[in-house]
């Protein structure tokens, strides 16, 4: 028996969704994690510190009962955001990051931003006040194949906005190819990286090969495998600018299993169990405190949690449900598709 008890973890990056499935969800992320960085892709989205407020409210009112839980908010950045309004959120400490996504990039983002000068004022004001950035890194160009389109946005959205703006403090969310990996390490430390649980564990292959499995499919899309193998690398390399963001994005399995089925993967209720087995796998169980539980914290200039979690491994595989009910309808878990035989104590 091996065991490995860590600060708390958190997670840089998570959906958390509003009513029905809020409520259904949310303890799959307070069983685990100290604290999470709630994304505001509602719909409508959380655009005003009135509606982070409002948002935060809603989670604080579904936490299950005896949970320590702290939702990080954050606002969804237009091309009308007022400064005044995010510079007041970001004071009052309502809000600890802004969400740039790229209109149409991914699930709710049509009132996402098209043109980047529009927003040039308020990138200023949080390279001020040092408020995080926290960026979907996909160009949505038809003419960029959806495999590309992570490596354009570093070399022409995301570059280009580093360089107009300095000091801006900036995450790459949910980085998937070697290309984001390599541009993280060649900058200075206003830059980080999340990773999440599934793009260190399937490729694309996972998505096509023998029938086409929807709970695989998310965005950014699954890459290569080399790239899936760069992202091993970095996570579990202990570096201070990679961190846990688990993407734990929640459909129902009613738009997941459907001729368009909705991008995310639903990894909350596993991911910790996952990560001690691929951290292990790599022979680099020590670096999962840096990854899961401390280099967070760093870049979002908070304390790490003071309160621990254990995880053991026994010779019985472990076992979680395949979905989560919840008033919203059936939410399918993640599968890594191999038996894991790691453990929350
Ligand atoms: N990752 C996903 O595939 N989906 C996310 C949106 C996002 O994080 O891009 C969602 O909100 O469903
Ligand atoms: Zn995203
Ligand atoms: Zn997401």
């Amino acid at each position: 028996m091996t065991e490995i008890t860590l600060p708390r973890p958190d997670d840089w990056h998570l959906h958390l969704r509003d009513g029905a499935m809020l409520k259904g969800i949310l303890p799959e992320s307070t069983h685990h994690f100290g604290r999470a960085i709630v994304m505001p892709n509602l719909v409508p989205p959380v655009v005003t510190a009135e509606d982070a407020a409002a948002y935060r409210a809603r989670i604080m009112a579904a936490l299950p009962a005896g949970a320590r839980f702290t939702p990080l908010m954050t606002l969804y950045l237009t091309e009308t955001t007022d400064p005044a309004d995010l510079r007041a959120a970001a004071e009052s400490g309502l809000v600890s990051a802004v969400k740039l996504y790229p209109a149409g990039a991914t699930t709710n983002s049509a009132s996402g931003v098209r043109d980047f000068d529009k927003v040039r004022g308020v990138l200023e004001v949080m390279a001020e006040i040092g408020l995080p950035l926290c960026v979907h890194g996909e160009v949505v160009s038809p003419e960029v194949d959806i495999f590309d389109r992570e490596a354009v946005f570093i070399e022409t959205v995301l570059d280009p906005i580093r360089r107009a703006t300095p000091g801006l403090r900036v995450v790459m969310e949910h980085i998937t190819t070697k290309d984001g990996v390599d541009y993280a390490r060649s900058q200075d430390e206003t830059l980080g990286a999340t990773i999440t649980t599934h793009h260190l564990i399937i490729n694309r292959n996972h998505i096509l090969v023998g029938g086409i499995k929807p709970h695989y499919y998310c965005l950014p899309v699954a890459k290569r495998e080399h790239h899936r193998l760069a992202l091993r690398e970095a996570a579990t390399s202990g570096e201070a600018r990679f961190f846990l963001g688990t993407d734990s994005a929640p459909h129902i399995d009613a738009l997941k299993e459907h001729a368009c089925g909705c991008a995310g993967c639903f990894t909350a209720t596993n991911t910790m169990q996952l990560l001690a087995h691929v951290f292990e796998e790599d022979g680099k169980l020590a670096n999962l405190e840096a990854f899961a539980s401390r280099n967070g914290p760093a870049f979002y200039r908070l304390p790490v949690n003071s309160d621990t979690l254990t995880l053991i491994k026994t010779g019985t595989p472990a076992q979680w449900p395949a979905k989560i009910e919840t008033g919203a309808g059936p939410v399918t878990v993640f599968d890594p598709g191999f038996p894991v035989y790691w453990h929350v104590k």
